[in-house]
């Protein structure tokens, strides 16, 4: 299956994720519940928000004025377009608040078309998909946090994500967004998390990897699986694809009670998953993308003619020569080419960061930290990256390697899910491919069919181009 190499990654994350130190991860958001929704009029709300979102992009050097921001934003054929306001998606005020704290200013077409189903009455299901960096995240982060009755002391939002640097990911997002709503608070059902046998979950929101959330739902009993009323299964395809992940899921899911609502979220849904999610979740809505609207215009996608992984090398330090890249992701098949080319990196000078599968999850999670906060400018990794991880200032992506399953046929989705990595919502993005055989050539007219997408070839000789490619 197309996510083995994932899957692999995957595993060997939660094995190490067992020998990750106790931390406390209850969240207890401090500050009391500001304005109501009465107080804050729509003229000051909008200007607000508007304010909000530019410091937060000119800080990022994305735009000049709230002008280029709008008119991302008002684009029908954008995925983050939208015709309605937050005002009008019916959030409680204090998630509203939050939002704006966020630097958001209007919700993008996933957030609009998924929010009005997920706060329906009675609750619907829900099966979505939406291309990377269109804000699925903060789409079912409202949704928990809308659902959720603060004077109830126990779980009743379970979201599961697939690795431990996602979940931690989300509830950052969750923690941020619920910034405003003290009352409720959240708990992470991650291993390195040790609660006393016994224990019985007051938090409303628990985010955890599968194997831990279902050990907390039955084994353990610190959450009462029957008083769950929202189930979020982030990356589901991945969730449904890999078997030990599709087994612990189906059985946290047969605990839940019949009316629990199930929200499933991806970028990419092969056939097959497609199909069997709408097995497993009665009567879903269902959010789809077509095949051509699956990649991002704001991503451009180049590939460079190699031979050997040395020229390859050298075709990377050309880029590097050529233009002022801000971070860049570089994906690589094995642990040993990322080890040897992060070592070839540092000795040119750059400042590296190395992420594999043999790692800890804990310095995994440190070392995501560091190149978030910019410390590091390169982040070289196998696939244990490719889905998820949120990083604004990552201009390029480079597949050194393309994505093969175990068979050696193209892994399209997680072709979708790296380059995604880069031009986050509506940001511009490159993404290069490094092709060096026969083989690989195959493999990259492969991913142009399947995406019906043309990848366009770049000399890396030729300064000139790359300079051009980057305007
Ligand atoms: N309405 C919005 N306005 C401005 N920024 C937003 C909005 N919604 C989300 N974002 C920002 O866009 C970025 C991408 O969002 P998010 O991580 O939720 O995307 P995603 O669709 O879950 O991506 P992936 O498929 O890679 O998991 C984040 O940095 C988030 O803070």
């Amino acid at each position: 299956m197309a996510t083995d190499s994932w899957a692999l990654a995957v595993d060997e994350q939660e094995a190490a994720a067992e020998s990750v130190g106790p931390d406390p991860f209850t969240v207890h958001t401090r500050r009391r519940l500001l304005r109501s929704r009465r107080e804050m009029s729509p003229v000051v709300a909008h200007d607000r928000a508007a304010q909000s979102l530019l410091n937060k992009l000119i800080r990022s050097n994305l735009v000049n004025t709230t002008n280029q921001v709008e008119v991302l934003q008002r684009d029908p054929n954008s995925p983050l377009y939208s015709v309605r306001s937050f005002e009008e998606l019916r959030l409680k005020p204090q998630l509203l608040q939050g939002v704006y704290a966020m630097g958001f200013n209007r919700p993008s077409k996933i957030q609009e078309t998924a929010l009005p189903m997920m706060l329906a009455e009675p609750p619907q299901n829900l099966i979505a998909q939406s291309q990377s960096g269109t804000g699925k995240t903060a789409a079912f982060v409202l949704a928990m946090l809308s659902h959720v009755d603060p004077a109830n002391r126990w779980p009743q939002c379970l979201c599961v994500s697939p690795t431990y640097e996602l979940a931690l990911q989300t509830g950052k997002v969750i923690e941020q967004m619920g910034k405003f709503y003290p009352e409720v608070k959240l708990m992470y059902a991650i291993r390195g998390n040790k609660l006393d046998r016994g224990v019985k979950l007051q938090e409303q929101i628990v985010i955890g990897t599968p194997g831990t959330v279902l050990d907390w739902c039955s084994k353990l009993r610190f959450i009462d699986p029957k008083k769950i009323k929202v189930f979020v299964l982030d990356e589901a395809d991945v969730m449904i694809a890999t078997q030990g992940h599709q087994d612990q899921s189906i059985r946290i899911q047969r605990m839940l009670p019949k009316n629990c609502q199930m929200l499933l979220f991806s970028a990419t849904f092969e056939e097959s998953v497609w199909n069997f999610a709408k097995r497993i979740v009665p009567e879903p809505n269902i959010i789809k993308l077509k095949r051509e609207e699956e990649t991002l215009d704001t991503i451009k996608q180049y590939y460079v003619n190699c031979n050997c992984k040395e020229e390859k090398f050298q075709a990377l330090c050309n880029i590097y020569g050529a233009i002022t890249i801000a971070q860049a992701m570089i994906f690589c098949h094995t642990r040993k080419t990322a080890g040897w080319l992060a070592a070839e990196l540092s000795r040119e000078g750059h400042q590296v960061a190395l992420l594999s599968g043999e790692m800890m999850v804990e310095q995994r999670a440190a070392v995501i930290e560091r190149f978030r906060d910019g410390k590091e400018k390169v982040l070289v990794t196998t696939n244990v990256c490719a889905r998820g991880i949120d990083v604004e200032q990552v201009s390029v992506v480079i597949n050194f390697d393309l994505p093969v399953d175990k068979d050696g046929n193209p892994d399209n989705e997680t072709y979708l899910h790296r380059i995604g990595r880069t031009g986050r919502f509506g940001k511009r993005g490159l993404a290069i491919n490094m092709v060096d055989s026969k083989a690989s050539m195959n493999i990259l007219n492969r991913i142009q069919e399947h995406f019906n997408k043309k990848i366009e070839k770049l000399d890396t000789d030729d300064l000139d181009e790359i300079e051009k490619i980057a305007n």
